[in-house]
This record gives C-alpha cells, structure tokens and sequence, in this order.
C-alpha cells in the first residue's frame, strides 16, 4: 500500500487523516509512529501557512521523504480572530484542549449568538526534498457555542457549530466530521497530488 508521513503529534489530527487518506488508498503514519520520532519543530511563523512549511520541510529533510504538515487553528470573530495561529497552546504551553475552549467561552461571555461567527482552517503544506512545497487551504465555517457538547473529534469541536448545523462538531459522527472539515477541503484541494500517489 503506498503511504505518506503526516509531520504531526496530534493523535486528533492522525486520527482523522488516516481516515481521510484510506478512500485515496494510502496509509497515512504520523510522526509517533516512527521508529525514531523527531524532535519538536517549533512554530515561529506568524500565519498558518509559515507554520506548516515549517513542519513539513524540515520533516521532509530529516526523513529524506515526502511529508505533509497541517497547520490548523481556529478563527473567532468576536476575539479578533484569536486564538488563530496559536490555537494550540491557547491557554499556555501545556496545549491542554479544555483550558483552551474555557478561555473561548470566557473571552466571549455576554456576546449574542449571531456575534459568534467562527470558522475553522486548515493549511496542508506538501513538502518533498529538492522540490517546491505545494500548500493547499480548507475552512469551515461556523459560529461558537454557549456551552460545550459531545465526545467526539479534540481541540476545540464540543463549542464549534458548523454552518447549517444545530450540533457541535464534537456531537457529529467523525465520518460526518470528514466530509465537511476544514482539513477535508484541504484535503480535497490536494486533488491533482494525490491522485498521482
Ligand atoms: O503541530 P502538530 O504536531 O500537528 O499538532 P498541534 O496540535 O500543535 O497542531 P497545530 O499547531 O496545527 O494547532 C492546531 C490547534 O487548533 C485546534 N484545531 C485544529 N483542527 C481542529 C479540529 O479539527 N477540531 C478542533 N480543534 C482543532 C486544536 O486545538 C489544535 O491543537
Ligand atoms: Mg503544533
């Protein structure tokens, strides 16, 4: 089976890729399941996009292989656009998912629903030594919950309502979830690559 590095520590994010890669027939490996895992990379670009060039060419030069990176994040209007870029560690360094949606409902306390727009982005980045790095971008759109519901996805999903949606993302199937995400779109855009895997 072909198969393709994912430059990511994010079991979430492994998860849904190795789903999302298997209708393209290719096993998608994430960074903890090599048998040497890379150091961190730090994060230092400014956009999404800086971010995943980043992650993916300098795993591509370690690994001496074709990587993808996803620099993902999420949008929020009313916070003007925080916590964007550093969605991770939103609340601090600990990256812990549950700090992170406290602090967005906090930072949004007293704002109406129709002032909770939010969206969701993905920023894919194809990196292969010696060749140009492709990049490829994904939204979804949406607006933030009062309060959080649902067990499914990470990050941010129990307070992120999709458009046209009554659920959060996290109350969704996860094969629901990858037909209408971010990092699906992204996906898709990729089109042309992928299908000359
Ligand atoms: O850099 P890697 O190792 O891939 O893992 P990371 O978690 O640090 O990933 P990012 O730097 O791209 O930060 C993205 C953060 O945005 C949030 N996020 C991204 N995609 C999401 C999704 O589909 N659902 C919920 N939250 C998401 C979540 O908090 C992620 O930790
Ligand atoms: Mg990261």
């Amino acid at each position: 089976m072909k198969e393709i590095i994912i430059a990511t520590k994010n079991q979430g994010k492994a998860i849904e890729f190795k789903e999302l890669f298997s209708k393209y027939g290719i096993n998608a490996r994430s960074l903890t399941e090599l048998d040497r895992e890379p150091k961190d990379i730090d994060e230092t670009g400014n956009t999404f996009q800086e971010n995943a060039a980043l992650k993916a060419e300098q795993t591509a030069e370690i690994l001496s292989a074709p990587v993808l990176a996803d620099d993902s994040g999420l949008v929020v209007d009313a916070l003007d656009g925080e916590p964007g870029v550093y969605s991770a560690r939103y609340a601090g360094d600990q990256k812990d998912d549950q700090a992170n949606i406290n602090k967005v409902l906090h930072g949004l306390d007293g704002v109406p629903a129709e002032k909770r727009t939010a969206r969701f982005i993905c920023v894919l980045a194809v990196a292969t030594p010696g060749e140009e790095t492709i990049f490829r971008q994904g939204i979804c759109e949406g607006h933030i919950a009062h309060t959080e519901a649902g067990e499914n996805g990470f990050g941010y999903d129990p307070i992120f309502i999709p458009e046209r949606y009554e659920k959060t993302m996290a109350q969704l199937p996860k094969a629901e979830k990858n037909r209408i995400s971010h990092r699906a779109k992204a996906l898709q855009e990729l089109g042309a690559w992928l299908d000359k895997q």
